[in-house]
């Protein structure tokens, strides 16, 4: 019988950096999907390449074997790391949190099991996050209301009080682009005859495929806020600082492919504003002292690729996605009513348009469905940049993203 466990570790980091002539702090949340999956499902067979094969080794030692490689973009030289960044990286980041791990059972094939435990919450904590989630269930209800009718360009949104009540005064900006994410996708049952991707749009709601994927994503402001606080370069700060000096190297290219595709979506947003009529720096303004998300997704091959999806159906709850994928393919999109492949270019990035920009466009850009599959041979990694609007300090006090 076909059998799944799935498990989410999340994992999120604050660092400080301290320079020599400025004390300044940042922090950059660093979050760790792991998603466990459970069917039979075998590593592939041990690779030849010497440098590889060694990685393949001491994973399989290791029974990390699931874990992210480093991830490159072509044209950038790979830095030649032999170590496991990942065992090390995922170690420090449980030991920063003060989680203990439960569990981490070894199988040949593995999944990982992993469970984190947290110490029991405080009375205030247990509240906060009591509040949290009111806040967002009354925060879902209403935007489902308001995204009913049109809105001018600039989207306001009901303020909410700190029991979840609305404060029904409008703001000038989203305050919640994920809530809107979940919103403006397809209703699912509206879609489902025929083709297969309505049916794995409820599929994803009755969870008969689970997402196969290890993520670890980026975030924070690392271009502008933090070039003129800290040395200049938080990503490669960040990479010596926190996994160590070792990755000072990684944390280059990341900062590097993070600076030009930082280049890239503020391009894009000034064609965007100029087919949209409105003055050509606008959503430039609006996003540059803004954050950016970079995802790094691996995708294991999987030995039963139609039990499972490496990222199921959605649609990025962020301005603008620029993706950059490997040669193995699996980016599908849909449209007319069926998922089509994207096929991958070396030559080419992918640009969604996400829930934010489809909001902010009044619904005259709409985001895009899409997902990812995996298959029987091939690893897989894609590379995502995505725009997030600036966060306001109401935005990080109050609900603490
Ligand atoms: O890996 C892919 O091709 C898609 C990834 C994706 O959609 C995302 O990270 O938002
Ligand atoms: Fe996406």
């Amino acid at each position: 019988m076909f059998h799944i466990t799935n498990q989410f570790l999340i994992i999120i980091i604050n660092t400080t950096k301290h320079n020599n002539t400025i004390i300044t702090t940042y922090t950059i949340p660093f979050f760790c999907f792991l998603v466990c999956h459970n069917p039979p499902y075998k590593l592939p067979n041990p690779p030849q390449q010497s440098f590889e094969k060694k990685k393949y080794n001491h994973f399989k030692q290791h029974g990390l074997n699931c874990l992210l490689p480093p991830l490159m973009p072509p044209s950038i030289a790979q830095p030649q790391q032999t170590q496991c960044h990942q065992c090390l990286l995922l170690l420090l980041l449980l030991r920063r949190l003060r989680l203990s791990v439960d569990a981490i059972a070894i199988q040949d094939p593995h999944p990982i099991h992993m469970a984190a435990v947290r110490p029991p919450p405080t009375p205030r904590r247990a509240q906060r996050t009591r509040d949290r989630h009111a806040r967002v269930r009354t925060w879902g209800r209403l935007n489902e209301a308001s995204l009913r009718r049109p809105r001018a360009l600039g989207v306001h949104e009901p303020r909410l009080l700190p029991g979840g009540q609305p404060r029904h005064r409008p703001l000038p900006h989203l305050r919640c682009p994920r809530i809107h994410g979940r919103l403006l996708r397809p209703p699912p049952r509206a879609q489902v005859k025929g083709a297969e991707g309505p049916r794995e749009h409820v599929g994803l709601r009755r969870r008969p495929r689970r997402p196969l994927l290890l993520q670890i994503a980026l975030e924070g402001d690392p271009l502008l806020r933090l070039r003129q606080r800290w040395s200049g370069r938080p990503i490669v700060d960040y990479f010596a600082s926190i996994p160590g000096e070792d990755f000072t190297q990684m944390g280059e290219v990341y900062q590097k492919y993070c600076e030009a595709m930082h280049g890239v979506s503020m391009a894009i947003m000034e064609l965007l504003a100029t087919s949209l009529d409105v003055e050509r720096k606008c959503f430039r303004r609006f996003f540059e002292g803004g954050s950016s998300i970079m995802r790094l997704n691996y995708y294991p091959p999987c030995q039963e690729p139609e039990l499972t999806l490496g990222t199921g159906p959605h649609c990025d709850p962020t301005a603008l996605t620029i993706l950059y994928q490997d040669h193995v393919g699996g980016l599908e999109v849909f449209t007319n009513q069926k998922w089509h492949s994207i096929r991958p270019r070396p030559d080419a990035l992918v640009i969604n348009i996400g829930d934010t920009f489809a909001a902010l466009s009044n619904g005259r850009y709409k985001s895009c469905l899409h997902r990812a599959v995996v298959n029987r041979q091939s690893v897989r990694r894609s590379l995502a940049f995505s725009c997030v609007r600036k966060r306001t300090r109401w935005c990080d006090r109050r609900r603490g993203y």
